[in-house]
């Protein structure tokens, strides 16, 4: 079994071998925390999450990940003057409501999330070889900027097959100082407009990272001078990946072996973007579909396309779903939660379509082939059928990260929990039931009521095309 995977740097599938038998470490770039996350910008958390998993159950990899957080930018600063907030502040708030999305969507915690602020003396360090080698220079106007000098590595561009002479200046710091435009910004020196806070002495003056060589620093720190697996959205491919590649190279490391890019959620074939105004937080789709719909939409899509993002395919997500749990729970009938226990033999057909650079698609196909051919047992009275069926499409959905009886979508996987929940239900069922008969019989202030009540005791009710859903209000994550 041979896992195989799109290489953007070599644009093509090649065979994967680690550096180390037996471990792997990928690094991806994660998010800039200036905002509150959408749709889009969970896809890269999610896929990887995929990738990960059948690292590891697939594979039996030990597998090391890094998600940085860029907790300090151009952006951070300019949102927190605007705001009046301390930029700190607004960056951890978006952190935390960032952690909570992936958590909420099934996302498996990093190895390590560094934040670029905690890594200055490794950027420190890496701007000092690179000066030393003849790679970059500190700005001549003393302005504390430090750029890298892309015409010292003949190199440059060779990550997104560009030549240097057909690129745009680099748009990060005032040029006057620049051997060539097309240097970018290692390090920020610090501005005048700007808070004490956002800064940290250097030899080269005082000032704040620059996006691409925290990710270097990073990197290295936690994964060796050449690691694995770099991923990140494909957005990212220029300028920032092809500067990280310059940068530790140019230092002398072999940095990544193998680069994976994620394709956009688009709104009508537009990129979901905050600035464009189209984007759609995770709080608000949650209150639509349940997050395992949501997860098990990003994840159904192929990494490298395009997700299309309207309600009916949402919809879609949520009947498949409802398809693969409906099974599950006849099947595994007093099993509130169930995991694979890592004996099952993975059918041949899942393995092929996953080691063929995560064909998900391919993948799904084939847990519902088996939900099929399981349900077939039941309706024939063949349990012990079923439950070896069910047993296979829990070890592939939760490879998938999709395993409806997962402890994450059901609760909690302490024995009591899963009853709890499921006695609250009923209770809330109960009571939506008399809601939409006041409603029927127009008597809405007993409508009102019911829904008054349920709210004041943390439930929240949203009214949707299949009729009322609850869920349990969230206390400080919705801003
Ligand atoms: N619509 C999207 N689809 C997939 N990935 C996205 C999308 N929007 C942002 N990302 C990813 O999220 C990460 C962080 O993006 P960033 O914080 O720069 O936001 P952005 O691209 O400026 O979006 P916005 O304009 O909404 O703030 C990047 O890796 C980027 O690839
Ligand atoms: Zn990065």
């Amino acid at each position: 079994m041979t896992l195989r995977l799109f290489d953007s740097a070599a644009r093509e599938i090649r065979d994967f071998v680690p550096v180390t038998p037996g471990q792997v470490g990928i690094y991806i770039c994660g998010l800039t925390t200036q905002a509150p996350p959408h749709i889009g910008h969970v896809r890269f958390a999610v896929a990887f999450d995929v990738l990960r998993r059948w690292l590891m159950r697939g594979h039996g990899y030990d597998v090391t990940l890094i998600r940085n957080v860029t907790d300090i930018d151009d952006k951070i600063l300019a949102k927190s003057a605007e705001a009046g907030e301390d930029w700190f502040a607004l960056s951890y708030r978006n952190e935390r409501l960032t952690s909570e999305a992936l958590e909420l969507l099934g996302v498996l915690p990093a190895s390590y999330e560094p934040r670029a602020t905690g890594h200055v003396p490794e950027m420190i360090e890496l701007m000092r070889v690179l000066i030393e080698k003849g790679h970059a220079y500190p700005a001549p106007d003393g302005s504390g900027d430090v750029y890298f000098d892309v015409r010292s590595w003949p190199a440059y561009g060779e990550l997104t097959r560009q030549k240097v002479e057909d690129m745009a200046a680099a748009e990060d710091a005032d040029p006057r100082g620049k051997h060539d435009p097309r240097d970018f910004a290692l390090w920020k020196g610090s501005k005048p407009t700007e808070p004490e806070s956002a800064s940290w002495p250097t030899p080269y003056g005082v000032g704040r990272p620059g996006w691409h060589l925290e990710c270097s620093a990073m990197a290295r720190k936690y994964l060796g001078d050449t690691f694995d697996i770099h991923g990140g959205g494909v957005d990212l491919r220029f300028p920032h990946h092809e500067n990280e590649q310059a940068q530790s190279r140019a230092a002398g490391m072999g940095f990544a072996n193998y680069w994976l890019h994620n394709a956009w959620v688009t709104i009508s074939g537009e990129k979901m973007s905050k600035s464009l105004g189209n984007s759609l937080l995770i709080a608000e789709v949650t209150k639509h579909a349940r997050p395992l719909a949501v997860r098990y939409y990003l994840t159904a899509a192929h990494y490298r396309s395009t997700i299309e993002f309207h309600a009916g395919s949402l919809a879609e997500a949520e009947a498949a779903v409802d398809r693969i749990e409906g099974f599950l729970r006849r099947a595994l009938p007093g099993e509130h939660t169930a995991q694979p226990t890592g004996t099952e033999i993975l059918p041949e057909d899942f393995v092929a379509a996953m080691d063929d650079d995560l064909g998900v698609s391919g993948a799904l196909a084939v847990v519902h082939e088996h939900v099929r051919t399981g349900n077939i047992a039941l309706d024939e009275d063949e349990a012990e059928v079923a439950a070896q069926e069910a047993r296979l499409v829990i070890a592939m959905t939760d490879i998938l990260g999709v395993n409806p009886l997962a402890p994450n979508w059901s609760g909690s996987d302490t024995p009591g929990q899963g009853e709890a929940a499921d006695a609250l239900d009923a209770l809330v069922q109960a009571q939506l039931a008399a809601r939409a008969g006041a409603r029927a019989a127009r008597d809405y202030a007993t409508a009102d009521a019911i829904r008054d009540q349920l709210h004041a005791v943390g439930i929240q009710i949203d009214d949707t095309p299949t009729g009322a859903r609850w869920s349990l209000v969230k206390h400080g994550g919705e801003n």
